[in-house]
Parts: structure tokens; C-alpha cells; sequence
């Protein structure tokens, strides 16, 4: 009725002027002030509107009346939103508020310079204006803070990935995300008790201390290079960290990043409290000692383009156009934009930690150097309580000792003394029989070959350890590959 009153009465042109200026009445006499959050602001995801859609789940007990349930492929929890254009109602230190959730299709039609989500998503607060000041700071900042609780207690941890070829999924965004179930714990990992302790102690010392970064005035984001041959445990710990820490997990491909200004936006739309892990990085990017006359970490900040002789995917013939350089992801790691965020850790794993060039390798970029090793003694007591539930007087002491001396010899990696004990964890007593064989028949093997370990654990064959060293005195980074000692070298805090 009043549509067609005020058609009637206004010629068209008028109409809009009117509407503005009866808004802009109302909302003078009006006792209510609204906020909108939107979902994507500007480029950034808006972080609080993810906030306000868990705050909000949990609190389905305050009385909405239409809710959507969501339940994602995999997870084990059922999550309660509101549907499109309903509102709920919250109290806040007695104060009363309402939550309404605005959906819209955004038009197709609409030019745009960078493709857009096609929903637009919005929550609107409303309050009493004179409940404004009273509660509006000290509400937002609850919601903040209640919804990083229940993230990490209730909901999985989410795994992210950065979609093929750089395209953007319904929703504007660069990540694809599947819930992240990985049952790897600190408690099932196989490795040296004091090294697996310190690392605890130091993911919890970054986790809880963000006034020490802020008193130092260091970014507050940390990085760990897991090195170690295949089937040690590395991908294993990465999902540990992220148990332990309950952040959520970014995989960056980087064949399938095309440049570094790309790199930067992946960067730019992680949220914080997560791990940005890169694997095999040695295959993705070519990172190697190149040739002498860049001797200097500066000469790879000149240099611009470092495909062409990459050992993977990105080799010259490979002709797809990336550009992802090694300063590139130096300042994706260090730089001015890895701080667009906070309380962010960063994980390289590689195989090869020779190959790596030095300048990823130098103090403050990587903290903490982790060596995966080798089934050692401590390692595999672990394994044989995780797989079979032995104890220690479990065993036959013989047979303890026994393996405690050819454990090392055997090199055998935490991956193949699991395989061999599943395979046989119905029966107990031929698991450990089969095992302490397969130890036994490595170490002889591996004497007979005449291999022994290097620095590291690195394995050199007998024949090349002279030509080893004669090329270490060679190299320029001698004194650099020393410092990666033993187990965990570099601590850049301590
Ligand atoms: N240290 C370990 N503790 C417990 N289990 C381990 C350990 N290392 C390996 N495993 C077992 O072996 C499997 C493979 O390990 P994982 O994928 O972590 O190795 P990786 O070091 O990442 O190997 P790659 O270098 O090939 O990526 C895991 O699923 C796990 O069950
Ligand atoms: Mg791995």
C-alpha cells in the first residue's frame, strides 16, 4: 500500500530522495544503532565474521527459531547457524541484542577488476543506543575471544590448500579447506624424549608469549625446518604441532603458485593461529647451493628469477610460466608481509637439507633446525608401546638389549618399524621376533656395505667419505653446514 501511496504521490525522480530522507528521519528518532560485518572487507576476510558465526553457533540455546544445520564432510561436528535473513537474540551483561544473518546473491552482471564471491554475507548487530558505549568494545572483543575457544575445543582443525592454478573458490577465496583429522599426537610420535620435550616447550613459549614479541619488537610468527630422510616423521609432526597447538594447517603447493605477488595474497588470506607448512622444498622451488659467484645471501635479493634450474617441478622446461623466486619466499617467510597476521609458525620439510640454499638456512629465518632421525632405541621403545602396548618390563630384557644395539646400525626409519609391527599386531611375541630380525638383518647389511653415518645423520658410504670432505673445505658455506649440528642447532631466542 505504501509503495503504490508513494508511487502515486512522487514522480519518480523524488522517490529516491525521499526514501534517503525518511531513513535518515527514522534513524533520528530511531532507539536502535546497527553494525554490519561482512564477510570479506576490502580484500581481507573479515576474521570477526567468522567469530560471530561460532559465537553465535554455540550459543543456539538463546531461542532462534529457524537455524541451519551444517555438518561438513568428515567432521564429526554438527554446526548450527542461522539461515539467511533470520536473527537471533544474545544478552551481553544484561544487555540485549540481536544478530540478524543477511544473505544476498550478488549480481552476476556486475563488472568487477578481480572475481567476486557470488553471495555477499553480512551479520548486523543491533543495539540500543544507549547501550552503545556500555557494552559494544568489551562484546566484540568476548566474541573474539569465546570463539577461539570453542574453534580449538570443539570444531576440527581445518587443512587448508591453495587451489589448482591459483583460482578462487565460491566464497572469494584462494584456500580450499577440508577438515583436518590427523591422529598424530606428541604422545605417538617416535623420537628422543628431550628432543620432543623442547620442542613442546618451545611451541608453547611462542603460543603464550606474545608481550615477548612485542617487547623485542619481533614479529610474532616462528619457523621450523623438519629435515630428515622419507619416512621419519616429519609430516607426521607437523600434524602433532597443529594437535598440540589446535591451529589449523596451511599446505602450500608452491608448483602451483605462478609468481610471488601471488604468493603474497595466499599469504594475505591465512588466518592467524595457524601453520604454514611447505613440503619438499627442496622440490619445489630449486633452493640449492648455486654457483660460487653468489656467495653472498644479498646477490639472491639481485637476482630475480631463479627458474630455469629447478630440480622439480619447476624446471626450465617445464614452461609453465612460474616466476616464484627465492627472495620471493624469503619475504613471504620474513618480510614486511609475513606480518600481516600474527601468532603464525612456518614449517619447510625437506629430505635433503644439503641442497637448501643458505640464505633460507641462516639464523632467524628458520629458529629451530629439527633433525627427523633414524629409529633410535628411545623411538622405538615408544613404537612398541603405541602399536603393541608393551611396557618396558613387558619385554624380554635379552631381547631389549639386543635391539638396543642394532637399532642404529639397522637405520631402519619409524615408518618401516610401524609397517613391520602392524603386520603382526595380532600376535605380539612374532611382531618383536620379526622385528629384532629385520634390525638384525639391516645392521649386518648395512656394516657389510661398509656405510656409516655422517654429521647429522647423514649416510656416507665408506668410498666417499674422503671426496665428502675434500668438497666440504671446498665449499663456501663450510662453516654454515656446521652449525647445523646434531639435532636441533639453532634456537635464534636463546
Ligand atoms: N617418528 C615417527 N613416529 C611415529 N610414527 C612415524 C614416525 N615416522 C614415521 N611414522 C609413521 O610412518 C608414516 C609416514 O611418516 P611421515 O609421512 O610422517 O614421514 P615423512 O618424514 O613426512 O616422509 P616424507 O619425507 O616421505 O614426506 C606415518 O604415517 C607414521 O605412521
Ligand atoms: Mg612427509
Amino acid at each position: 500500500f505504501c509503495q503504490s501511496l508513494m508511487n502515486s504521490i512522487f514522480p519518480p525522480e523524488l522517490r529516491f530522495a525521499f526514501l534517503k530522507c525518511f531513513n535518515r528521519v527514522f534513524q533520528l528518532f530511531s532507539s536502535f544503532c546497527y553494525f554490519d560485518i561482512t564477510e570479506i572487507d576490502g580484500v581481507n576476510t573479515n576474521e570477526l565474521y567468522n567469530a560471530v558465526q561460532i559465537y553465535l553457533s554455540s550459543s543456539v540455546s538463546i531461542a532462534g527459531n529457524r537455524l541451519s544445520l551444517t555438518r561438513a564432510i568428515n567432521s564429526s561436528s554438527i554446526t548450527f547457524g542461522l539461515s539467511n535473513n533470520d536473527s537471533i537474540v544474545d544478552t551481553f551483561n544484561a544487555v540485549t541484542v540481536v544478530w540478524e544473518h543477511i544473505v544476498t546473491q550478488r549480481q552476476t552482471q556486475t563488472f568487477a577488476w578481480r572475481p567476486m564471491p557470488e553471495e555477499k554475507r553480512g551479520f548486523t548487530l543491533r543495539i540500543k543506543k544507549k547501550d552503545k558505549n556500555l557494552i559494544l568494545d568489551s562484546y566484540l572483543d568476548y566474541i573474539m575471544e569465546r570463539a577461539g575457544e570453542i574453534r580449538r575445543k570443539n570444531q576440527d582443525r581445518l587443512l587448508y590448500t591453495n587451489s589448482r592454478g591459483g583460482s578462487l573458490d565460491a566464497r572469494g577465496l584462494p584456500w580450499e579447506s577440508v577438515p583436518f583429522k590427523h591422529p598424530s599426537t606428541f604422545d605417538t610420535l617416535a623420537m628422543d624424549p628431550a628432543k620432543k620435550k623442547q620442542i613442546m616447550e618451545d611451541l608453547t613459549d611462542f603460543a603464550e608469549c606474545q608481550s615477548f614479541y612485542q617487547k623485542t619488537g619481533r614479529a610474532w610468527k616462528r619457523g621450523y625446518l623438519l629435515y630428515g630422510p622419507p619416512g621419519t616423521g616429519k609430516s607426521s609432526m607437523i600434524a602433532a604441532m597443529a594437535n598440540y597447538l589446535g591451529y589449523d594447517i596451511y599446505d602450500l603447493e608452491l608448483t602451483e603458485v605462478k609468481s610471488n605477488s601471488e604468493l603474497r595474497k595466499l599469504l594475505m588470506k591465512t588466518s592467524s593461529k595457524s601453520i604454514i607448512v611447505i613440503e619438499d622444498i627442496d622440490c619445489s622451488i630449486n633452493l640449492t647451493n648455486r654457483n660460487k659467484k653468489q656467495s653472498t645471501a644479498e646477490s639472491y635479493y639481485e637476482q630475480e628469477t631463479l627458474t630455469g634450474s629447478g630440480l622439480g617441478g619447476l624446471g626450465e622446461d617445464s614452461g609453465n610460466g612460474n616466476t616464484i623466486t627465492l627472495s620471493g619466499l624469503l619475504n613471504f617467510t620474513d618480510g614486511l608481509w609475513s606480518c600481516c597476521g600474527s601468532e603464525r609458525i612456518f614449517v619447510f620439510t625437506t629430505n635433503h637439507i644439503e641442497k637448501l640454499d643458505p640464505a633460507l638456512l641462516r639464523s632467524g629465518r628458520m629458529d629451530m633446525h629439527v633433525y627427523m632421525s633414524y629409529c633410535t632405541f628411545p623411538s622405538l621403545k615408544i613404537l612398541l608401546r603405541n602399536y603393541l602396548g608393551y611396557e618396558e618390563g613387558d619385554i624380554d630384557d635379552g631381547v631389549l638389549k639386543e635391539m638396543e644395539e642394532v637399532v642404529d646400525k639397522a637405520e631402519m626409519t619409524p615408518a618401516d618399524v610401524s609397517e613391520a609391527l602392524i603386520k603382526n599386531r595380532r600376535d605380539k611375541d612374532r611382531a618383536v621376533r620379526e622385528l629384532l630380525e629385520e634390525l638384525r638383518r639391516r645392521a649386518e647389511r648395512n656394516e657389510k656395505n661398509g656405510k656409516m653415518r655422517g654429521q647429522n645423520g647423514r649416510l656416507i658410504v665408506a668410498d666417499d667419505v674422503e671426496e665428502q670432505e675434500k668438497r666440504a673445505l671446498d665449499s663456501p658455506y663450510a662453516e654454515e653446514e656446521e652449525e647445523i649440528e646434531d639435532s636441533i642447532c639453532k634456537n635464534s631466542d636463546d
